[in-house]
């Protein structure tokens, strides 16, 4: 018996029809969902990410600000831009294309957006919501897993579910969604002692190292018909890679995603869905004049 491949293709178009009619619905309301993008410097594979984001905002009626600063951009100057963001009605969601130039500190920038516009949920009110399972605005990438495993019927309850991933993007956010569904979870790292072990006692395992010279997922570290969910992101080749021998471990596991075509189109969707999300919120928020 061979395992299905988890198409994130199509949930991620399910999940932006559902966008799409919720944008149409704002807009009869004159809310028009606004996302402000913030990229620094041009390094290209994070140029193409928010390239990619805009385009799938104007794909289902989001409208798009741009901002492009240069890689000399200093800490005062993104508060200040920060600030005037946070200010501007016309702007739902901001989100800052992560990782930063050295001379900005990420967690710095992040925590001083406004939490109703953080479409990322990466502000420590989100992150406090989210570990008491409260939350409105969720990281993408962990909501778009759940999105995948809810589409697919995949059920957590009592589940053995392994992460091998620690970051406040990833691993702590999925961490805390997987326990709200009563998974036990484990959450392994580069210190972890016995990976291996951790994985063949996994029902569910997702892993997010993207470093096939450090980690690669392969059909003897899981047990048969576990679920395999790739987060991981490499180029080999000028060709885009995840961390699992996709090919064997099929074979043996029951759903696996596959890269590309797996979460990363759900991380757009959910930024499209958290955009929405924003924007409606963001009318109980709107002072009378
Ligand atoms: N503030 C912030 N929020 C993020 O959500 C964020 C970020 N910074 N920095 C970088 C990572 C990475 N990320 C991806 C999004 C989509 C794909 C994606 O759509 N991938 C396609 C393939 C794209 C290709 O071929 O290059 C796929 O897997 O099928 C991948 C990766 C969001 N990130």
């Amino acid at each position: 018996m061979t395992g299905q491949k988890i198409d994130g293709i199509i949930v991620a178009s399910s999940v932006k029809d559902r966008v799409r009619s919720a944008v149409k619905e704002l807009s009869e309301d004159g809310i028009v969902p606004c996302l402000a993008t913030v990229l620094v410097g041009d390094d290209p594979a994070s140029s193409t990410y928010v390239r990619n984001k805009q385009k799938a905002c104007a794909d289902v009626g989001i409208t798009t600000k741009d901002h492009k600063l240069p890689p000399i951009f200093s800490q005062k100057e993104m508060n200040s831009l920060i600030n005037l963001l946070n200010n501007d009605e016309t702007v739902h969601g901001i989100l800052v294309q992560l990782p930063l130039p050295s001379q900005l500190d990420g967690f710095t920038t992040t925590s001083r957006i406004s939490p109703i516009k953080d479409v990322d949920g990466l502000t420590p009110y989100n992150i406090g919501l989210l570990t008491s399972g409260r939350s409105i605005l969720k990281p993408c990438t962990p909501s778009g897993i759940m999105e995948l495993l809810e589409y697919y019927k995949i059920d957590l309850e009592g589940k053995n579910a392994v992460i091998i991933n620690r970051s406040n993007l990833v691993g702590k956010p999925l961490y805390n969604l997987m326990l709200e569904k009563n998974a036990t979870v484990t959450t392994c790292h580069s210190r972890t002692k016995n990976l291996k072990e951790y994985c063949l006692g996994a029902d569910i395992i997702v892993t997010a190292i993207g470093d096939r010279s450090k980690f690669i997922l392969t059909e003897d570290m899981i047990k048969e018909g576990a679920v395999v969910i790739d987060v991981g992101t490499a180029r080999l080749d000028g060709k885009l890679v995840g961390d699992v021998d996709y090919d064997n471990v099929i074979k043996k596991a029951s759903y696996v995603t596959p890269v590309p075509g797996g979460v990363g189109p759900m991380t757009i969707a959910m930024l499209l869905k958290n955009t929405v999300t924003a924007a409606s919120i963001s009318k109980e928020f709107v002072q009378p004049s």
